[in-house]
């Protein structure tokens, strides 16, 4: 029997959405106990993100259709496998999305890049959007959207009906940490988009922070408190 690759944490909900991805890698749990660390500089907090996303766009690739090509290796011929369908788009939620895209272009150099520009109002804890810019033929890609808190899931969701709204009909959504809420929300708007995460944690605050979560990502990540 195939064991777990890494232990789930023992406060995880047992009633996410379907279409919720936990990635529990070792790895992937380890950086992020690193990042959690309230003491831990931009400059590191920065450099593990980058390293965990990396690791994320293993995982949310993992179902890309391939097809064989005839190549010449320099002994014979071959059929070898190469990446075939829909190509990518990796969508970043403003500001702290940037954070995960610099690692997802890493991997995916190739990636069509949007950018969709939003902040949460903090009393209302709605997103308010101030920006965007899709490619123009994302309609014909699958797009990944990016942001490394899921938080109510308004963000998200706001961030998804615009990528849709521009003809996309294929959408997976990679974050950081999500709370149950945020993945609850975000299912009932868009029970189509499948969430990659590394942590699912305990609840959100009076103020509509993640518990125990990492703080405000956007500041973190930009050293801006
Ligand atoms: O799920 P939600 O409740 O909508 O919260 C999540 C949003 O909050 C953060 O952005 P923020 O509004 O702090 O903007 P910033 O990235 O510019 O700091 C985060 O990056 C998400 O976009
Ligand atoms: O915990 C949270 C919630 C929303 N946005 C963040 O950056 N962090
Ligand atoms: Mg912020």
């Amino acid at each position: 029997m195939n064991a777990p690759l890494a232990p789930a944490p023992a406060e995880m909900p047992a009633d996410l959405p379907p279409t919720t991805v936990v990635v529990g890698h070792p790895l992937i749990q380890h950086k992020l106990t690193l990042m959690r660390r309230s003491r831990t500089p931009a400059n590191e907090f920065r450099l593990l993100l980058r390293e965990i996303s990396m690791l994320l766009a293993y995982e949310v690739t993992r179902d890309m259709p391939t097809e064989l090509i005839e190549i010449e290796t320099p002994l014979t011929t071959m059929q070898a496998p190469v990446l075939a369908g829909k190509k990518l788009c990796l969508v970043s939620v403003l500001r702290a999305g940037g954070g995960i895209l610099e690692g997802m272009l890493e991997i995916l150099p190739a990636a069509r890049v949007g950018h969709v520009g939003l902040y949460r109002d903090p009393v209302s804890l709605q997103a308010v959007e101030y920006y965007l810019k899709l490619p123009r033929d994302i309609s014909e890609r699958t797009a990944i959207v990016l942001d490394p808190m899921l938080a109510t899931g308004n963000s998200a969701a706001a961030a998804v009906s615009e990528v849709k709204a521009a003809g996309c009909q294929s959408i997976k959504f990679v974050c950081l940490i999500a709370a149950p809420e945020g993945l609850r929300t975000l299912h009932e708007a868009h029970p189509d988009v499948t969430v990659y995460t590394a942590a699912v944690d305990s609840h959100l605050n009076d103020h509509g922070y993640i518990v125990p979560g990492i703080g405000d990502a956007g500041d973190r990540i930009f050293g801006t408190k």
